[in-house]
């Protein structure tokens, strides 16, 4: 029998075809196998066979073909994927020439991830500053791109979300090319230092931060202050992380006034020195450059510190040289574990390795948690129907305030286990890991991503995903405990990533979290202070809160608790979604004079890229009743931090009715001499007109 030719519907099977001897198949899963190793299609399970036809004929009316002694009789066999023909992958195009779609992503990543998965589809590409970024939100993708090998694989060129942190860490685990030799070595001992088991050993230490942080928040709860969380959060995860990688402790909880130990406060420096280089784009980087000495003194600092803890390590001589295995649960620190672990051939990691090790776990072990808590305190603060019964749980399971928490205990505490899910599903800090397509690609749905292109899971996208999620943006813990979620897709829930490339530490992270989390409750209840929304940090490679800020009540009496047992009420609310938002820009002023609505169309349209460029605090009012109407509000403003943009429409050269008080009020305080009353103020106008709009608005400007 004759071998078949196989083409992807569409194109020409002459010209693109493969052929196949099909009659030395058993199955359809071997021939689906065949084709797509040879057709670079990801998933096998989302190919089909349609009878040769008319390129012009309509995917969805062609011959299916699905037993293999019917394909076998055919000469041509056109192939669809997931029911669709193989096609590019879809996003804006056009915009400004260069900057293209720029607008389009930055500088509301998360809002902007998902604006665009919802208009385009579940793979999105966006190009601009001559990159090209994909996107995708679909679970079956995202298992494709995460899984390491044939198709992606994590390889930070310049295009990289982690590129910055790869020029001060070429060899780190987490920022080395997984071709790079020095990964499998690091992988390998930290993987087993970082079990589940071998943390264990710290839930004491981890506990003793959490103690020393409830002693903290009952002196701030005593002062009855209201504080920004995430430094407080920040402080925590950088005492935890910094007692359990290098054995000594920060004191960084001793006192309200206790300061950030040095080294972090070095990693913050460099982390911001890496961005501002990352942004910058690579004709700076090309030049000698402010952040590249930053990055160059921090980074001499950080290594001076991590080599001063070895020697202490090995003065004090405590530990031999053993087995990793061994050393995983009988070393006092990570980095005592990593002077002293031996693998199957005696070797031990090196010196130089071990440097970027320590600083890695130094930078991934306190970022990311730092973030998480400062969600979870939100959380916390947001649904205190299910935070009451995370306390309620907690109690049932016979924990205390003064008693120590033991790892048992905490393995079996479930409802903390899903409020901290359902955290990590809405807020989770990491948002967009990225691997490069090492071929050109067929993703499930049909969709083509070219050979070295950057594709990024938009984490949040696809754990809200409404196909895989009911009422997905519903805070929802008791979801986890329903057989639907327990069925998910393997990858709709992927906090931590997934594949060869995943996180190391979750098992250090959800232990610390819990304990944290646990404290927390039995201690306190949280109220949220914030002025306005909560805005996320754009300028951050994770998602982390700028301004959360938050007072503690004291959490009621277990006694107190029980007499409210009867069935819990079920309060579901939809879970805030934080704005982007930076502090350091003024608040935004979007001023309408307008008699048919065009003005005010116009400035409710400037509000809404403004918010989408990071102004954090964005209003629209009337000129009428904007601070400029009034002289004592107008000082007011000048002297803080405002932008005013003003949209405003003429007709027969005067200005719209509704600020015709407003101008005449203009040319009176003008006409006595006041006219040093606008100065100071941040403003520009917009002038909606015709060809004879000059005389109104620019009398306005001036
Ligand atoms: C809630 C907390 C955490 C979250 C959400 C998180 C998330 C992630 C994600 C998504 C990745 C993959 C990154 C990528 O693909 O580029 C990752 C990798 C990694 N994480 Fe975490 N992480 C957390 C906590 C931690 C902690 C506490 C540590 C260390 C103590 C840690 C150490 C690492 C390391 C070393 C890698 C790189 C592993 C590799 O590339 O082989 N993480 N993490
Ligand atoms: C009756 C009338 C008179 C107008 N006179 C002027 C004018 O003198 N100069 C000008 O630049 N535009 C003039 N326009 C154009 C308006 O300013 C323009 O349509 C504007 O977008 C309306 O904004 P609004 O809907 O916010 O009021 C006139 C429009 C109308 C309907």
């Amino acid at each position: 029998m004759a071998p078949v030719v196989f083409y992807f519907h569409g194109k020409s099977p002459a010209v693109d075809g493969v052929t196949i001897d099909v009659h030395e198949l058993q199955t359809m899963e071997q021939l689906r196998q065949l084709v797509s190793t040879k057709l670079s299609v990801a998933l096998p399970s989302t190919v089909t066979f349609n009878k040769q036809a008319d390129v012009e004929i309509p995917a969805s009316v062609l011959t299916v073909l699905d037993r293999i002694d019917a394909i076998m009789i055919e000469r041509e066999v056109a192939i669809l994927v997931s029911g669709r023909k193989v096609r590019p992958v879809p996003g804006p195009t056009g915009g400004i020439p260069f900057i293209g779609g720029y607008s389009e992503i930055y500088p509301d990543f998360m809002g902007n991830y998902q604006r665009l998965l919802s208009k385009y589809g579940h793979i999105v590409h966006v190009s601009f500053l001559g990159k090209s970024v994909y996107l995708t939100d679909d679970p079956d993708c995202a298992g494709v791109v995460l899984s390491e090998g044939e198709f992606y694989s994590k390889q930070i060129g310049e295009n990289h979300p982690l590129f910055p942190f790869k020029m001060t860490l070429p060899n780190g685990l987490f920022t080395s090319d997984t071709s790079n030799p020095a990964w499998p070595t690091s992988h390998k001992f930290m993987m087993t230092a970082m079990g589940a088991k071998a943390m264990r050993n710290y839930v004491r230490s981890m506990d003793h931060t959490a103690g020393h942080l409830v002693q903290r928040f009952n002196e701030l709860l005593e002062g009855d202050q209201s504080f920004n969380a995430f430094p407080w959060a920040l402080r925590t995860a950088a005492q935890t992380i910094g007692e359990v990688a290098v054995g000594i402790d920060f004191k960084m909880l001793d006192s309200t006034e206790s300061s950030i130990a040095d080294i972090f406060n070095l990693i913050t420096r460099n982390l911001e020195a890496a961005q501002g280089l990352f942004r910058k784009g690579r004709i700076y980087r090309a030049f000698p450059n402010p952040e590249r000495r930053e990055q160059k003194i921090t980074a001499d600092q950080m290594n001076a510190f991590v080599a001063a803890q070895m020697e202490r390590i090995l003065r004090e001589g405590k530990t031999e040289d053993m087995a990793y295995q061994q050393a995983a649960i009988s070393t006092t620190s990570l980095l005592d574990y990593m002077l002293h672990a031996t693998d199957e051939e005696e070797m031990k990691m090196d010196v130089e390795l071990i440097h970027e090790t320590v600083i890695t776990f130094l930078i991934a072990g306190q970022v990311t948690t730092s973030s998480a808590l400062a969600w979870l305190w939100f959380c916390l603060s947001t649904f205190p129907v299910q935070a009451r019964k995370l306390y309620a749980s907690l109690i049932t399971a016979g924990l205390t305030r003064d008693k120590e928490i033991t790892a048992d205990e905490l393995s079996k505490l479930e409802y903390l286990d899903w409020f901290i899910k359902e955290m990590q599903r809405l807020f989770n800090p990491a948002f967009q890991p990225t691997r490069e397509a090492q071929k050109d690609v067929i993703m499930p749905g049909g969709l083509v991503v070219p050979k070295g292109s950057q594709v990024t899971v938009a984490l949040h996208s696809v754990m809200v995903n409404s196909e895989h999620w009911k009422n997905p943006l519903t805070f929802d813990p008791d979801r986890w405990g329903t057989e639907e979620v327990r069925k998910r897709h393997k990858y709709a829930y992927i906090p931590f990533a997934a594949g060869g490339r995943s996180c190391i530490g979750y098992n250090f992270a959800l232990q610390e979290l819990k304990l944290l989390l646990a404290r927390t409750v039995l201690n306190f209840q949280i109220e949220n202070t914030t002025e306005g929304s909560v805005i996320y940090d754009p300028e951050f490679s994770l998602y982390r809160p700028l301004n959360f800020t938050m007072r503690l009540r004291k959490q009621i009496d277990p006694s107190e608790l029980k007499m409210e047992e009867g069935p819990v009420i079920e309060e579901k609310i939809e879970a805030p979604t934080p704005v982007v938002g930076s502090k350091l820009l003024p608040k935004f002023w979007a001023v309408h004079a307008s008699n048919n609505g065009t003005c005010e169309g116009m400035a409710g349209d400037a509000a809404a890229k403004a918010r989408q460029f990071g102004f954090a605090d964005v209003r629209v009012v009337s000129l009428r009743d904007s601070p400029l109407a009034s002289a004592t509000s107008t000082a007011e403003v000048a002297a803080a931090s405002n932008f005013f943009v003003i949209c405003v429409s003429t007709y027969n050269g005067e200005p719209p009715d509704s600020a015709l008080s407003f101008s005449d009020m203009l040319d009176a305080e003008i006409k006595s001499g006041n006219d040093s009353r606008f100065a100071g103020i941040n403003f520009c106008v917009f002038g909606a007109g015709n060809t004879q709009w000059g005389p109104t608005y620019q009398a306005f400007v001036r």
